[in-house]
């Protein structure tokens, strides 16, 4: 949007001080300040973006958006400057309309999906079903802009500027349809505020994420932010009801006057999971839709993805599509990348998955869902990440020992953490595991222990392309060292 100009007023913000600006770009990070820009000081984790106000009207800002502390902060040298200022409640949020307004386009049909696991499988399926009904669409979230428009991101839920500049280039590209995913973070510091909602869905409400959140009910509250304040009252949500926390969704929801529609095996359920029989490549799925019973076979490993595909055809049936055109596209949804992904496959007919489960809740789901396609053992390769919630090691290795008959801990992503220590955590949980921390040996061992009939389900990194130890990122593929591993063991190609 380079070469464009707006007021302030045509961003949805009213300066403090009344003075008239032209804003030429927005910053939230001080050091990417431009002349004219508007920065908005934030308040941090570590530190209150206040501190670089002063470094802002240095670099030529025009105009700062802030809170009261910022504001407080930076109040000399706001004084002695002629750059405006704005004094938000929530600075965040006023960031978000900016953004939007800024940016001024996003595909026509938007909907989000919030849940502790799921959400890249569910904006997947969703982006896949709308595809299949002909339109110009796209994921967004972990795995980057994946269809009808590509592009990497750093975030599952990017900031409101590289959101909002991605949802531009989408609708310039002509993408019409757009399934997001909500992390916690991202609503909780209103990152997709700004963005306008036909649909949002709920997946479930399980443990991740305590070290950023004080409290289970803390992140609890940041996800029904997306049906609290971001849908809006003529919005549908979709939400799965046989989750522990689903009601609780269901009823924020219906208190804002939204449309629900209820996912799930519950027999109240609008969208219902009847039943589902497993083969080596797939699933036949028995569900109902107002009571009206459909069989449909999808091309795909785990009962769970049974539940995300119901949610997505939920969210895209609540954007308004016919039900029965929607049921079938499902037998032609593909694989979501490093979900459950069949990675290589042993001369003995062994199955090596690739899946991203990385809570305690998700290694449990993802290996117990494998059981029913496996007739001989099931192997798993866990590890925990390094920078990240701590409680949930022994608890990830656990859900490991409870449902693999072999298990190998090994490291995922490090970062600053002395990766045996991080070992030892899971280990906690699974004493009788292997140890073994390079993580391309725990996978050719782990491959090596496949006999006919056994499966290997290698944990935690997914569609990820590098093992990040320290500041480094090495390259590391899961997918790619399984075919390595198979090939090694058994000659030639996977
Ligand atoms: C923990 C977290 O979410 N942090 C986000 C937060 O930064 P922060 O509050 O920690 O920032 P800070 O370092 O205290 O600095 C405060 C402010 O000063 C600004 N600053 C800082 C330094 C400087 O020189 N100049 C300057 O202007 C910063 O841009 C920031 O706005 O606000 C920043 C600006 O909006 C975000 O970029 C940053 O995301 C960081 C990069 C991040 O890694 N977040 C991860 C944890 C995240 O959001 N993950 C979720 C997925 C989680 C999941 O479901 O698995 C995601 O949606 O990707
Ligand atoms: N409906 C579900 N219920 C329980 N576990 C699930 C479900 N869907 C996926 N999972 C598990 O969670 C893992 C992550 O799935 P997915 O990437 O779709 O979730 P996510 O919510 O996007 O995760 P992230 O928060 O890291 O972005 C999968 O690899 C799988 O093991
Ligand atoms: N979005 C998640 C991804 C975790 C993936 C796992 N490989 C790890 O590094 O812990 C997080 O940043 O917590
Ligand atoms: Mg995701």
């Amino acid at each position: 949007m380079s070469g464009q100009v707006k007021t302030l007023g045509e961003l949805g913000l009213t300066a403090q001080s009344g003075r008239m600006v032209q804003i030429t770009g927005l910053a939230v990070d001080s050091r990417l300040v431009k002349d004219g820009f508007l920065f908005a000081a934030l308040p941090g984790t570590k530190v209150h973006g206040g501190e670089f106000i002063q470094y802002a009207l240095r670099m030529g800002a025009a105009a700062i958006l802030t809170d009261a502390a910022g504001a407080r902060i930076a109040a000399a040298e706001l004084a002695a400057s002629s750059a405006a200022l704005i004094v938000a409640e929530d600075p965040r949020q006023a960031l978000a309309g900016a953004a939007a307004l800024w940016f001024g386009a996003q595909p026509a049909t938007m909907v989000a999906v919030t849940g502790t696991n799921g959400k890249t499988s569910v904006a997947t399926f969703t982006r896949h079903i709308w595809t299949e009904l002909g339109h110009a669409a796209v994921n967004l979230g972990t795995t980057g802009v994946e269809g009808a428009y590509e592009a990497p991101l750093a975030h599952t839920t990017p900031e409101p500027i590289t959101l909002h500049r991605i949802l531009r280039a989408c609708a310039d590209a002509g993408v019409t349809h757009a399934a997001m995913e909500a992390s916690s973070h991202g609503l909780s510091q209103r990152r997709l505020d700004g963005v306008q909602l036909t649909a949002a869905g709920f997946t479930n409400f399980t443990q991740d994420h305590l070290d950023y959140h004080a409290t289970f009910d803390e992140y609890f509250a940041a996800k029904a932010g997306l049906f609290a304040r971001v849908l809006p009252e003529e919005g549908v949500a979709v939400i799965n009801i046989d989750d522990p926390r689903g009601q609780d969704m269901a009823a924020i929801a219906l208190d804002r006057g939204q449309q629900v529609i209820g996912v799930g095996r519950a027999p109240r359920a609008d969208l219902r999971l009847l039943a589902q029989r497993f083969d080596a490549t797939g699933q036949e799925v028995r569900f109902s839709f107002h009571g009206k019973a459909h069989n449909v076979r999808l091309p795909l490993i785990g009962g769970f993805q049974a539940e995300n595909v119901l949610l997505a055809a939920g969210l895209v049936i609540g954007c308004g599509e016919d039900s029965a055109r929607v049921f079938e596209t499902l037998p032609h949804l593909g694989t979501v990348r490093g979900r459950m992904q069949l990675a290589a496959t042993r001369a003995n007919g062994a199955a090596v998955f690739v899946d991203y489960a990385h809570t305690p809740d998700a290694v449990a789901t993802a290996l117990k869902a494998l059981r029913p396609h496996v007739m001989g053992r099931l192997v798993a390769i866990v590890g925990a990440g390094g920078d990240r919630d701590t409680t949930k090691r022994p608890l990830m290795g656990q859900a490991a020992a409870e449902n693999a008959d072999l298990v190998i801990v090994t490291d995922d992503n490090p970062r600053s953490e002395d990766p045996a220590v991080i070992r030892q955590a899971v280990m906690l949980g699974c004493p009788e595991a292997s140890e073994v921390g390079d993580r391309a040996e725990a996978i050719l061992r782990g491959v090596d222990a496949l006999g006919p009939g056994d499966a290997l389900l290698i944990a935690g990194k997914g569609h990820e392309s590098g093992q990040t130890v320290g500041d480094d990122v090495f390259p590391f593929d899961d997918v790619e060292q399984a075919s390595v591993a198979v090939a090694a063991l058994d000659g030639g190609l996977a």
